[in-house]
């Protein structure tokens, strides 16, 4: 899918919303626990259930590796699900890879062609070499860690290397890596007055932000400072979704969480006129 197609999607549906599949054996309802997958039917469950209220999902590849080839089953099964019955929603594996060039390789084949991800995200640690051969992918996506939701992002992102801080100078550095337009940037919703800096330095790439719901981040400040005139935003929210509710109606009270920020996410850009 290209990041043309995702837009004119955000406008068909009015919703920049990204549905994070972090799915918990430990959260998920107990009737489902018994079943022969319960992580994909958990998920395909939530998928029917919200498809027409969002334009992404994201499996965090963590939930699925925690629980060895049976969860890495499951997270096949769900890629292949989607690309099979909702091929204009935009896959996001949220791996956080990155290695030497050779090894980034490898990764970058398993989710874009052993599995058919449309992105990835990706530690820009690294450097250049251990970014550039996820872009090499035409119509692939890699969505590169920028300033993450996390506390922990002050210990290292902010500070000035030297001349501004280190998040700033990733962007502004990966701006020439080769097929930087196959580019996008993490920036944590629970930081949503950096974006005005983000967005002075990547005006047009798409930004994925995660940390509304769970972690607090407020859809409005991110949108008042990340929305640029093409939209421009994937909003993610995992667990104030997915875990709405633990018992035998949880995909429908899942669909009631997202039709609220879907219903938010419309009003803004209405009001925006974008
Ligand atoms: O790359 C990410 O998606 C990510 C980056 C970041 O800075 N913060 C962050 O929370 N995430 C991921 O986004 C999801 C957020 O989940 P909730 O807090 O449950 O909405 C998790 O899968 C996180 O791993």
């Amino acid at each position: 899918m290209t990041v043309a197609q995702l837009t004119a999607e955000i406008r068909r549906k009015q919703t920049f919303l990204c549905i994070g599949l972090d799915t918990d054996l430990d959260k998920i309802p107990a009737f489902l626990k018994n079943t022969e997958d319960p992580l994909f039917a958990f998920n395909k469950a939530i998928i029917d259930a919200t498809h027409d209220l969002c334009v992404a999902y994201k499996p965090n590849t963590a939930f699925y590796e925690a629980y060895g080839s049976m969860g890495w089953m499951a997270l096949e099964r769900t890629i292949a699900y989607l690309e099979e019955s909702y091929p204009n929603h935009f896959t996001i594996a949220d791996a956080k890879r990155g290695d030497i060039g050779n090894t980034s390789g490898r990764y970058a084949r398993a989710f874009f062609e052993t599995m058919s991800f449309d992105s990835v995200t990706v530690a820009p640690y690294m450097g250049r070499d251990s970014v550039e051969p996820f872009l090499e992918f035409e119509d692939k996506y890699v969505i590169l860690l920028a300033l993450t939701s996390n506390e922990g992002a002050f210990d290292f992102q902010v500070l000035p290397a030297p001349q501004e801080a280190l998040y700033l100078q990733v962007l502004r550095k990966t701006r020439e890596y080769a097929n930087a337009d196959r580019l996008m940037y993490v920036v944590g919703a629970t930081k949503a007055t950096f974006l005005k800096d983000v967005r002075e330095i990547v005006p047009n790439q798409f930004l994925l932000i995660p940390g509304v719901g769970a972690q607090g981040g407020s859809l409005e400040e991110v949108c008042k400072y990340g929305l640029n005139n093409q939209v421009g935003l994937l909003v993610n929210s995992s667990r104030g979704i997915i875990y709405a509710s633990g018992e035998e109606d949880f995909a429908e009270a899942a669909r009631i969480k997202a039709a609220q920020l879907q219903e938010q996410m419309s009003a803004i850009l209405l009001n925006s006129k974008i």
